[in-house]
This record gives C-alpha cells, structure tokens and sequence, in this order.
C-alpha cells in the first residue's frame, strides 16, 4: 500500500512538472492561461450560478487540455522529422485545428454565459 501511494506520488509529481513547463515555455499556454483568469475573473464579478462556473470551468479545461495535446504533437512532429515534410505539415495544422475548434466552442459558450449579464449592465446603465 505504502509502495502503491508513493508510486501515485511520483506519477502526480511528473505531471505536474509537465504541466509547469507547459505554462512556463509556452507562449499560447501563457495566452489560454491569461484568459483563462480573465473569464474567471468576469465570472467572479457577475456572480454567475453554479452550473455557469461549471459549464466555464469545462470551457476553460477544453482549450487548455486540446493546447496541451497539440503541444505535445508538435514535439514529437519536430523529433521524429526535423525536417520539412508535407506529413509533419498536415499532423500540425489537424492538432492545431484542435485547439481552433475548441476554442471557438468556448468563445460560443463565454458569449451565452456573459451575454445577459453584460445587457443587465448596459440596461441599468442606461
Ligand atoms: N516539419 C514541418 N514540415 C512541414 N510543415 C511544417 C513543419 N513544421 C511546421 N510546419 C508548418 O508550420 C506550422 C507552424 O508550426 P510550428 O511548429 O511552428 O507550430 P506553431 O503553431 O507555430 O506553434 P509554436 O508557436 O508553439 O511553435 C504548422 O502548422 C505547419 O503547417
């Protein structure tokens, strides 16, 4: 048991990391993650309900987990062929295609969440 929960140790303890140079040397992480803040943020300050933080919450883990994964494509794409190849060129732009469609879902979903709040504002401002 005691091997077992240090073993699970050490495999959070590597993801981790994953995760920390993830954010650290990758300028797109560091833009999904500004957002990220910023969306949360927003939500924080209109006080949205409890299935609008979750619904924002899944957005955010979407574009982020699809950012990762192209990451981690373009890395191998760039070990296993350093040079140009139309192959490398179409597993790129599919992987970064997943990041694009994702982040339009979530743009979509930002926009039915904050949309009332933001007219509630205007209406009372007006
Ligand atoms: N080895 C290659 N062969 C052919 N085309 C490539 C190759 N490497 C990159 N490309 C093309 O250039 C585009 C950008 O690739 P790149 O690896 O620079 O990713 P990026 O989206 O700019 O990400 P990052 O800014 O994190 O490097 C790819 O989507 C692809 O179209």
């Amino acid at each position: 048991m005691k091997k077992y929960l240090l073993q699970r140790r050490n495999s959070v303890g590597h993801a981790w990391s994953g995760l920390v140079v993830f954010f650290r040397s990758e300028a797109h992480a560091a833009f999904h993650f500004t957002v990220a803040v910023l969306v949360l943020g927003l939500a924080w300050f209109f006080s949205v309900s409890r299935i609008e933080w979750i619904v924002l919450l899944f957005a955010i883990a979407l574009v982020i987990t699809a950012e990762l994964v192209n990451t981690v494509f373009e890395k191998i794409a760039d070990f296993v062929q350093p040079d140009i190849d139309p192959r490398i060129k179409l597993i790129k732009d599919m992987a970064a295609a997943s990041v694009l469609w994702c982040a339009f879902v979530s743009v979509v979903i930002g926009v039915l969440v904050f949309w009332p709040y933001f007219v509630d504002i205007i209406y009372r401002l007006s």
